[in-house]
């Protein structure tokens, strides 16, 4: 099949990656030149293990990447997939969405039946707009001519390679039945968990994954499947965070309880890992989508309102743990690793560190900062923080009169605690990911302090 992907960023980089390598002609499309030069070059525009050895593997020969839509005349799927950030009044922007969508109407060909399929994350009711910008701009007939689908993405950063090829489950909304036997077709091999011997042992071995389960359901629906999942899951982490703080309170240790808790099939052990908080481009955006719009109707989802105030509690109870621990914090130091919302990405757009050296700052401290992937993009974000921008995690914590472990990177669980203690001014370290050995981290000396023990 001829598809295009609009937007090179995390999600369409490794959609257009994933669908070139399972041999479809790609259109990758982006406004950004320095993503097209990179696809075009089979280099990855983004951190996002993997996701280098498909480009390079299709690159030129299946996978192509361009700054202008002819390719869209020529697609049978075009895939949008362009950001959906917050506008200040915290709904989602959707100017990238309605231009793409403007933009594929102005290139669609009248001689072929055409499926726009909608990834990015959008407030319900988007493929309806979608759709009659299209019929707007192209003067074709929805339903007749093209049809839009909403098929939510679900991939986590850091693991998605891994996601698009072996997905929990695919939701495809739509009522057009000429639509959905298009999809059933694109998606036949990831369904049939057929990507893997292309991908030479890139993914988990057949068999190590269940199937994936294909759904089908109206536009609206589909819609907001996507943010419902997100809120679900923010409100899990949300809940242990809240109760890592009783557990400190009461003497009891949050590992233990979360490990108690997750032997319930029901409740599982995934999204119950302590943190300061949830953070990232998709939760807080997302979150504070639903909850504008669930106002806006009059229908408020409380419980996704209170993980949010919860989250927000969290990290200022990091803060004032650091705080009460230095007593007073001008002119103090204090090291933050770990600027990503999570290891094994770039990514730093909203992230814990962002909002903590904030903080930090206006309480009167000097902030040193590390990340193995995520500095360009925390200092590209966030031009107005004072905080110095170290070359290893060894360089923050000299001098500092304490440190914050905020990201679980490899790297900062492999490093040499022991002989970088010594440089510390004071040896606080306040481990929010509870993943140092707390034994041997006192052993060398440190004031070390987990989350919810
Ligand atoms: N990042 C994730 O892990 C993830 C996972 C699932 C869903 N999503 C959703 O997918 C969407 C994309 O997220 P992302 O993180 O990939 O965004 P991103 O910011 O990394 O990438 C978006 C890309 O779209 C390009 N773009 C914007 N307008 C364009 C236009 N008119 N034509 C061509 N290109 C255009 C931008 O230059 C950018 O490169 C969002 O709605 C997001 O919520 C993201
Ligand atoms: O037990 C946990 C799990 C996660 N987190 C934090 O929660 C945030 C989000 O983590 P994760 O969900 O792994 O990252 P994303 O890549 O943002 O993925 C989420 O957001 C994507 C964009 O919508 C969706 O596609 C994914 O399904 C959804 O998991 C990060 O700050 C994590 O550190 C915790 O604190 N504890």
């Amino acid at each position: 099949m001829n598809i295009v992907c609009i937007g090179a960023g995390y999600v369409g980089s490794v959609t257009a990656a994933a669908f070139a390598v399972l041999g479809h002609t790609v259109t990758v499309i982006d406004l950004d030149p320095r993503k097209i030069e990179a696809i075009r070059a089979g280099t990855s525009p983004i951190y996002e293990p993997g996701l280098q050895e498909l480009l390079h593997e299709c690159a030129g020969t299946t996978l192509f990447a361009s700054h202008d839509y002819d390719a869209v005349g020529r697609a049978s799927v075009v895939f949008i997939c362009v950001g959906t950030p917050s506008k200040a009044d915290l709904t989602a922007d959707l100017s990238y969405v309605k231009e793409a969508a403007r933009t594929i109407g102005r290139h669609l060909n009248p001689d072929h039946y055409t499926v726009i399929v909608n990834k990015s994350t959008v407030p319900v009711g988007t493929a309806d707009l979608v759709s009659s910008l299209i019929e707007e701009t192209s003067g074709l007939t929805s339903g007749k001519d093209f049809d839009v689908v909403s098929n939510p993405e679900f991939l986590r950063e850091g693991y998605a390679v891994e996601d698009v090829f072996y997905p929990d489950r695919i939701i495809i909304g739509t009522d057009s039945s000429r639509a959905k036997t298009v999809m059933r077709s694109l998606y036949g091999p990831v369904l049939n968990r057929e990507g893997y011997e292309m991908l030479r042992g890139a993914v988990p071995a057949p068999g190590t994954r269940p199937p994936a389960v294909w759904f089908e359901s109206g536009t609206k629906s589909a819609e907001l499947i996507k943010y419902a999942s997100n809120a679900f899951l923010a409100v899990k982490i949300s809940y242990i965070n809240e109760m890592a703080r009783l557990c400190e309170t009461l003497g009891a240790d949050v590992t233990d309880v979360a490990k108690g808790m997750g032997l319930d099939s029901r409740i599982g052990h995934k999204f119950l890992e302590v943190s300061s908080g949830w953070s990232g481009s998709c939760f807080p955006k997302d979150t504070a989508e639903l909850l504008a719009t669930s106002r806006k109707y009059g229908c408020e989802q409380s419980i996704t309102a209170a993980a949010v105030e919860a989250n927000d509690r969290m990290l200022l109870y990091c803060v004032s743990k650091v705080q009460s621990r230095l007593k007073s914090l001008p002119g103090k130091t204090v090291g933050l690793l770990g600027l990503t919302f999570k290891p094994n990405t770039d990514d730093a757009r909203q992230t814990q560190a962002q909002v903590m050296a904030r903080q930090l700052e206006s309480l009167g401290a000097r902030v040193k900062v590390h990340d193995p992937q995520g500095m360009e993009m925390f200092r590209r974000l966030n031009p107005d923080l004072a905080v110095e921008y170290c070359e290893s995690p060894e360089q923050v914590l000299a001098g500092a009169d304490a440190a914050v472990l905020l990201t679980h990177w490899d790297c900062y669980l492999a490093m040499d605690w022991e002989s970088a203690r010594p440089a510390m001014k004071v040896p606080y370290l306040l481990d929010t990911r509870n993943v140092l050995d707390s034994r041997k981290m006192l052993q060398w000396g440190y004031v070390y302090e987990g989350l919810g023990k």
